[in-house]
């Protein structure tokens, strides 16, 4: 049979319009890889989160314009804690990282908190503003960790779009869903607004939580040229600029510590597909 010809619609049915100016929905750059650490580190890890139970504290959020740390909007329990094989994990793929994000700043400093989500656990929208001294050019990374089979429901990271219109840019109602893996882990511009929605617990026990170790990555210092940051990240800088705290950043207001990232080591770090190592 022959194919059909393609028939024009004509501008009746589609009329040409000089009243044109549809939106942009951009969605936030993530990077996820699997088997992180390895089935047997991931187990090892797990079992360290789990027996420190006793330790952990309820996670806060801090209002941007006065300075307070609340619960509003969380219900997360936090640890700090730090790990320089963690750490050097994170150096030795953030080159790829950068790559597949398109983000081109130095990566230095870490803080690095567990956290725990059970029964109504969640974390409210946000952006990671207030971990960081330049979200324009810092990273979030979560690492998840869990029980096997899983102990707990829900509990997706919803990862905003960016909506330009008009010279407006707002974060949009539409998102993309991360289902937390267990040893994997996803980065995404700490600018991004994201959110953690409700997890279940149907046994009620600590260990079946949803486990994550979460790492805010980035400069030294504010980056003096974001212009050198693709659009993508500017943007979302904008529409995460009235979640920066007015009075900058002074610490972590759950208690995490700055760790210094060493530079990516030659032997360990991943390469960047279609490069040569
Ligand atoms: O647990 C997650 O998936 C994300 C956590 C998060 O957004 C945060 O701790 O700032
Ligand atoms: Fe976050």
């Amino acid at each position: 049979m022959e194919p059909a010809k393609p028939t024009e619609i004509s501008s009746r049915t589609l009329p040409f319009t000089d009243q044109w100016s549809p939106m942009l929905a951009i969605p936030a750059p993530v990077c996820r890889l699997e088997n992180f650490l390895g089935a047997e580190r991931a187990d090892a890890l797990l079992e360290y989160v789990i027996s420190r139970r006793a330790d952990f504290s309820a996670g806060t959020v801090l209002d941007p314009l006065s300075g307070q740390a609340s619960h509003k909007g969380r219900d997360s329990l936090v640890l700090p804690v730090t790990s320089e094989v963690f750490s050097r994990h994170l150096a030795d793929c953030l080159p790829l990282v950068q790559e597949v994000l398109g983000h081109r700043a130095s990566l230095t400093r870490s803080l690095t908190v567990l956290t725990a989500h059970g029964e109504g656990g969640h974390y409210g929208v946000h952006t990671d503003a207030t971990r960081v001294r330049d979200v324009s050019t810092a990273v979030s990374a979560v690492y998840y960790l869990h029980r096997r089979p899983r102990g707990f429901g829900g509990g997706q990271l919803r990862l905003f779009d960016t909506t330009v219109h008009d010279g407006t840019v707002r974060p949009a109602d539409s998102y993309r869903t991360v289902e937390p893996e267990h040893d994997t882990i996803v980065f995404f511009p700490a600018g991004a607004f994201h959110e953690v929605i409700p997890s279940t617990c149907p046994s009620g026990q600590f260990a079946d939580h949803r486990f994550t170790l979460t790492t805010w990555i980035s400069g030294e210092a504010a980056a003096t040229t974001p212009s050198d940051q693709p659009r993508i990240w500017q943007w979302l800088a904008r529409a995460a600029d009235h979640t920066r705290p007015v009075d900058g950043f002074a610490g972590d207001h759950d208690g995490a510590t700055p760790a210094v990232l060493p530079p990516a080591h030659p032997a360990t770090r991943l390469a960047v597909p279609g490069t040569v190592r």
